[in-house]
């Protein structure tokens, strides 16, 4: 039965929260707050966006004629500035769940449209060809045929990937395509559910040269392997801090130059000042090293990281910078507290899950000061209930929307520790 509503805000997946007439909570995609709706319940958690009595000032036209369809977008039509103000709250409710109650003023930054250069895409033979997309929300793959999100030339390479991957006798049904754009071109990394024969090979390496792709990587759909080099017409590079790196085929890398440069800002802006430059940064879940040759210009980097591939290129890259890296799965074998106080500054960007077992070191070795990159309010929430319980203060909070869109938000927070407790005077 249709019911009127009016939207107070929107829940975790985008979707505007409503109230029926005896008073249950619906999420209802498509509505914004603001506005008064009519919806019709589909179950006992969603409905169906039946009518807008009155829009919001900040409902927009969705710029994608995919949206609704493809689920790699879910706000498209709230306006920009909106949905930055909206990833910012996120994170402010995040800090206030941890129980900080005086949150700084949050500073806010949004990638532009067009400058994702990282995708991870989905491949699915159909009847009469194949879909190269991203799920659609609790769905099937969706053909990416328009994307205002992606760099131009990623978004190009997927017309021209369509009849290549069809062409190959090692896709049958499924597979991924994983592509970073980095400094010397599009660095594609390629699963299917069948192994590459020598034509595939062959294929591979006229489409590399024909696309100016310096590299083709390839495993079998599912497997976590270190892939094998299909098809190689250049050297990798890529370029961190004025440190040349050669990131591994399908290498964690921010997934917008605006977006990574904010990062490096709010976590240089967030170092003490007087820090000296033999002291000691302990950075955490390094990955290829975006933080830390940006770091290592204002002290010594000992750098964490767990990918086997992704430490090597980091080390491979140290030599003659400030940057120290190790393997470790901070999960297994956390940092510990003692090396943690040594520290001047602990910097970490866990994954999605947050810190783990990790957390119980960094509170234990009390460093003066943390600088959190986030990439899940969640997880962030968890991890500084563990800091504000430890009395650590929170000093700064930046924003980062570089999943334009999408309810995906970056955090990058600033943490002081407690003044260390007064010797009593004998
Ligand atoms: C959000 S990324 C950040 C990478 C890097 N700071 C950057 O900005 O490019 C998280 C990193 O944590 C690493 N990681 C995930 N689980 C880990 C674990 N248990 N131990 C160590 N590193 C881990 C991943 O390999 C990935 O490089």
């Amino acid at each position: 039965m249709k019911f009127e509503s009016d939207i107070g805000s929107l829940g975790r997946d985008g979707d505007g929260i409503a109230r029926t007439d005896d008073g249950a909570r619906l999420f209802v995609p498509g509505a914004l707050p603001g506005e008064r709706i009519v919806a019709e319940p589909l179950d006992n958690r969603a409905a169906r966006l039946v009518d807008i009595l009155r829009a919001s000032p900040d409902r927009v036209v969705p710029p994608c004629p995919l949206f609704g369809v493809c689920g790699g977008c879910a706000i498209q039509h709230l306006s920009l500035p909106a949905v930055l103000d909206w990833k910012a709250g996120l994170v402010v409710h995040a800090l206030e769940r941890a129980g900080f109650d005086s949150i700084p003023q949050p500073k806010a930054v949004q990638s532009t449209p067009g400058a994702r250069r990282r995708i991870d895409l989905a491949l699915r033979r159909t009847h009469d060809g194949i879909r190269i997309g991203l799920h659609a929300r609790r769905g099937d793959v969706v053909d990416l045929s328009d994307c205002p999100v992606l760099e131009p030339a990623l978004f190009a390479l997927i017309a021209a990937l369509r009849p290549l991957v069809l062409s190959l006798a090692a896709f049958r049904r499924e597979g991924d395509a994983l592509i970073n754009l980095l400094d010397s071109g599009p660095d594609l990394l390629l699963a299917t559910d069948a192994p590459l024969d020598a034509a595939d090979r062959t294929k591979l390496a006229a489409f590399a040269r024909q696309h100016a792709i310096p590299r083709i990587a390839w495993r079998r759909t599912g497997s976590t392997d270190t892939p094998e080099t299909a098809a190689q017409t250049a050297t990798i590079r890529h370029d961190l801090s004025g440190v040349t790196v050669a990131p591994p085929p399908g290498a964690f890398l921010q997934p917008s130059r605006d977006g990574e440069a904010a990062i490096i800002a709010a976590v240089l802006g967030g170092l003490p000042g007087r820090l000296n430059r033999k002291d000691v940064v302990v950075e955490l879940y390094a990955g290829c090293g975006t933080l830390s040759f940006a770091l290592a210009r204002h002290a010594r980097v000992l750098a964490y990281e767990g990918h086997p591939d992704a430490v090597a290129t980091l080390k491979r890259a140290t030599t003659g910078t400030r940057v120290t890296a190790e393997q470790r799965d901070l999960n297994r074998q956390p940092v510990m507290a003692r090396q943690i106080a040594d520290a001047r500054v602990l910097v970490l960007d866990p994954p999605y899950a947050g810190t783990g077992a990790q957390m119980e070191q960094i509170v234990a070795g009390r460093p003066e000061r943390i600088i959190y990159v986030s990439c899940n309010p969640q997880a962030l929430s968890q991890d500084a209930t563990a800091l504000r319980a430890a009395g650590y203060r929170l000093d700064d909070v930046t924003v980062i929307d570089q999943f334009l869109w999408s309810t995906e938000v970056e955090a990058v927070c600033v943490f002081t520790a407690p003044p260390a407790p007064r010797r009593r005077p004998r």
